[in-house]
């Protein structure tokens, strides 16, 4: 599905928190979108999945499929979001309701928009514990989201995210929870989800070097707005913005130190 957001202007307080952003991400393309922290990156995905806090203002367009998302109501936000965007968090355990077993959780999307019942949602969970590479599938949809490990709560939340089928996945910052070895596990992953479903892929992270992981494309946000747009290759070799020059440093201190001695 495609995904098209111009000038888009998000207004908390009354200061411009994004302030004339724009990108576009066609059917089955991957998009990056990275800053440092404060830049509007997690608005700007809050903003097309309808969730922005209270009281902010939203002006621009951002079109899912050619339609206009903004101005509607939450309700038929929801309806137009629904079960075609799938959506995964930094902190999957926070993301996770604590007291309900993690199978539970996976199949919730098929119960409401699909009207799966009980049993064989039960049986889908069990199926996209064992697509997303969790040990036991049987055994660990039972558990409760404290029995796993974060890398394991993440993957639990990357299954809720794609159990319906989602032509657009926003991931943001969904590996920075965790540490690096399993961090590549999780790239991994997404890496092999997208390219099977052909979904359109969203991936928010202040981290070039996990960026060149996953995408070839992508805006570097600062302050709310746009500083440039390019191949993740490009940022790197040559960026253009201090801002981006900032992160490319750090990703090859990043790159040195997992390779280092
Ligand atoms: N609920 C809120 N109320 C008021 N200001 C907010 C709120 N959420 C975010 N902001 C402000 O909006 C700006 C952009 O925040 P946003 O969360 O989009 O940044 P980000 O680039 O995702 O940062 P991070 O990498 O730290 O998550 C920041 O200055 C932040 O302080």
């Amino acid at each position: 599905m495609s995904l098209e957001i111009e000038d888009l202007r998000i207004e908390l307080g009354g200061r411009a928190v994004v302030d004339g952003v724009g990108l576009s991400l066609g059917d089955g393309d991957r998009l990056g979108l990275i800053g440092e922290s404060g830049s509007g990156k997690s608005l700007t995905a809050l903003a097309v999945l309808g969730l922005l806090p209270r009281g902010s203002t939203v002006t621009g367009s951002i079109r899912l499929d050619g339609r206009e998302l903004v101005g509607r109501g939450d309700a038929e936000l929801a309806r137009l979001r629904g079960k075609r965007v799938g959506m995964v968090f930094q902190e999957p355990a926070t993301a996770l309701n604590p007291v309900r077993r993690v199978g539970a959780q996976i199949g919730e999307s098929l119960r409401i928009h699909y009207g799966f019942s009980k049993r064989q949602a039960h049986e889908r969970a069990v199926r996209l514990a064992e697509r997303v590479q969790l040990p036991d599938p049987e055994q660990i949809v039972q558990r409760y989201p404290h029995e796993l490990s974060g890398g394991q709560r993440q993957r639990v939340a990357i299954a809720a995210a794609i159990a319906t089928g989602p032509r657009l996945i926003i991931a943001d910052e969904p590996t920075t929870a965790l540490d690096v070895t399993v961090q590549a596990g999780i790239l991994d992953l997404f890496d092999e989800e997208v390219a099977e479903s052909g979904a359109a892929l969203l991936f928010i992270t202040h981290d070039l070097a996990v960026l060149a992981r996953i995408v070839t494309r992508a805006v570097v946000l600062t302050a709310g707005q746009v500083a440039e747009t390019g191949t993740v290759t490009g940022l790197l070799a040559a960026p253009t913005h201090p801002v981006t020059a900032a992160l490319a440093a750090a990703a090859y201190q990043t790159s040195f130190v997992a390779s280092g001695p």
